[in-house]
Parts: C-alpha cells; sequence; structure tokens
C-alpha cells in the first residue's frame, strides 16, 4: 500500500466540507430530474434497475464511503432489514445521523430525489412512507478506513449480503494499486455470492468540497473492470455516462460516470 499518498489523502479530508460538496453536486445543475438524460435521474434510475431484479436481497446492506448523501440508499431499502452507512469522516456520519434522527426538515433536502425514486420505481410508493423506512432501516453509522485490511475493524460480526458505494474508492485511492487493494479489502466485508454495486467517476482526476481539493485516481471502463475481475466478480451489468458540457462546472474535470452491477464468487 502506498502509505505516503494514504496518509496525504487522509489529511486532505479534513477539510472536506459537506454542505459544499453537496451544493457541488446535488443541486442544480447536476440535480435536474425534468429528463433521463441528467446525470442524477442516470443514476438512480441504474439503481432502481437493479434492484427491480429482485436477486438482490437479504439481512444488511453496507453502503461503503456513504458521505454526506443518503440517495444511493433509496432503492435498496425494499430489500434489507439492515442498511449499514459507513464514512471515513466523522463530520459526513453526523450528517447522516442528524437526516436518520430528525423529524423536522433539517439539513439537505432529499424530498426530490424520494420523490423521483418513487415516481421511476412505479409502485405508487408514497415519498414520505419511502423516506420513514429508509430512516427505520439505516441502523448502523460506522467509522471505515477501506486501506485497512478490515475496513470496520471488529465493528462487522458477519459478512454482508450486498454492498453499495458511490464515488467512494477512487475519490480516496491516491493510485490504482491502491484503488484495486481497496477494491480486495472492502470485498472481504461481502459475502461468496453477494453483490456489490458501485457508481463512480470516469477519468477524473480531482473535486472540490469547500477549501478541500482531493485527488481522485483516474479510471477508465477497463481499469474498472479489471479490477473488479482481479477482485473475484463476475460482471453482471455495466453502464456509462458520458458529462455533457453543461454539467462540467468546475466543481472536478470528471468526464463520465460509470455503474457496475457486480457479484462475488461463490
Ligand atoms: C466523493 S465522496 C462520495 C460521497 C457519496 N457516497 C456520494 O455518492 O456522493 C467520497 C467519500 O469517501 C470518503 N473517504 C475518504 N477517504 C476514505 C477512506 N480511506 N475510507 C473510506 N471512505 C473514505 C469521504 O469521507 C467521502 O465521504
Ligand atoms: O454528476 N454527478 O452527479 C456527480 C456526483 C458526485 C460526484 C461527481 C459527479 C464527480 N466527482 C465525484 C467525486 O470524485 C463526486
Amino acid at each position: 500500500m502506498n502509505a505516503i499518498g494514504v496518509a496525504t489523502m487522509a489529511e486532505n479530508y479534513q477539510k472536506f466540507n459537506p454542505t459544499a460538496y453537496l451544493q457541488n453536486n446535488y443541486m442544480p445543475p447536476r440535480a435536474n430530474f425534468t429528463s433521463e438524460e441528467f446525470v442524477v435521474p442516470w443514476k438512480l434510475r441504474c439503481l432502481a434497475d437493479a434492484f427491480a431484479t429482485g436477486k438482490i436481497r437479504g439481512h444488511t446492506l453496507i453502503d461503503i464511503g456513504t458521505g454526506p448523501t443518503i440517495y444511493q440508499l433509496l432503492s435498496a431499502c425494499d430489500y434489507f432489514e439492515e442498511i449499514v452507512a459507513t464514512d471515513f469522516l466523522e463530520v459526513n456520519r453526523a450528517v447522516i445521523h442528524n437526516w436518520v434522527h430528525s423529524e423536522e426538515k433539517v439539513g439537505f433536502d432529499w424530498s426530490s430525489y424520494i420523490q423521483h425514486v418513487c415516481k421511476i420505481e412505479g409502485k405508487g410508493e408514497p415519498w414520505k412512507e419511502k423516506e420513514q423506512k429508509l430512516k427505520k432501516k439505516l441502523k448502523k453509522i460506522l467509522p471505515i478506513d477501506i486501506h485497512q485490511p478490515n475496513p470496520l475493524g471488529s465493528l462487522l460480526s458477519q459478512p454482508a449480503d450486498a454492498l453499495v458505494s458511490t464515488f467512494c474508492l477512487e475519490a480516496a485511492s491516491p493510485d490504482r494499486p491502491s484503488f484495486d487493494q481497496a477494491l480486495q479489502n472492502v470485498t472481504r466485508l461481502l459475502k461468496p455470492g453477494g453483490y456489490f454495486l458501485m457508481i463512480g467517476a470516469l477519468e477524473e482526476s480531482f473535486y472540490l468540497a469547500g477549501e478541500a481539493k482531493l485527488t481522485v485516481v483516474p479510471l477508465s471502463e477497463a481499469d474498472i473492470k479489471e479490477s473488479f475481475a482481479k477482485s473475484g466478480y463476475r460482471i453482471h451489468d455495466f453502464r456509462s455516462y458520458d458529462m455533457p458540457p453543461n454539467l462540467k462546472i468546475g466543481v472536478d474535470d470528471v468526464q463520465g460516470i460509470f455503474f457496475i452491477h457486480a457479484q462475488k464468487f461463490a
């Protein structure tokens, strides 16, 4: 492991500002729900389609690098008893904790995301019911470090039935070998035969979150498929989205987004 690179990343993350990060990526123009052509509906569609197969289910789902966002868990909550959120930063774990435990609308307003997911899932589920369901299932919010052989330390009793992760591994790894090692590390948290749904950045080298400028390891579609194959996965679905010029707004140099639906070999 590139210990210097990992330590430098950890130091940079101390300046990560969740509010700025949410502003940059989860408000307009990137949060535009008027067409599936836009990036946020595309991401939500990928996750809704994967869970709609009904094959990804079980007791526990772990979200690797939750950050200050919950959109990535909206389609999962019908298929698991317990959802475990994780992040490297206390400030992000606190954002999730406050969202789960607050009744009135405090913090970031996810209602447009929840309404959109209810619409595309087509079950006629009232969005406030989905919101309450997710809050009820989000039972643990744990510290995690993907660069540790056991990323959750001793906090996890048994392997999870499924993993989700969005924009974490490539944004927390200084280089490709560290990314591959981090994927190996988090794969230990997943039961054999379990599914891993990952969304991430393609060919991105940095992103901004307030005072923080975080380096990202640029990855191609081939890189990702190779990494998953090396970590013992079968790829069921791979989709990519080209970032349109009007969504390249200076908060990063992301070129595209990938979605991978992979299964750990039994
Ligand atoms: C780009 S944000 C992704 C947030 C969210 N999942 C999303 O979809 O927007 C990257 C996240 O990785 C977390 N992170 C940074 N270093 C990490 C590490 N070593 N292990 C696990 N997570 C880490 C950060 O705290 C941050 O929340
Ligand atoms: O377009 N988006 O919806 C979107 C959402 C989150 C993120 C990006 C793009 C690109 N940068 C990553 C951090 O590496 C975070």
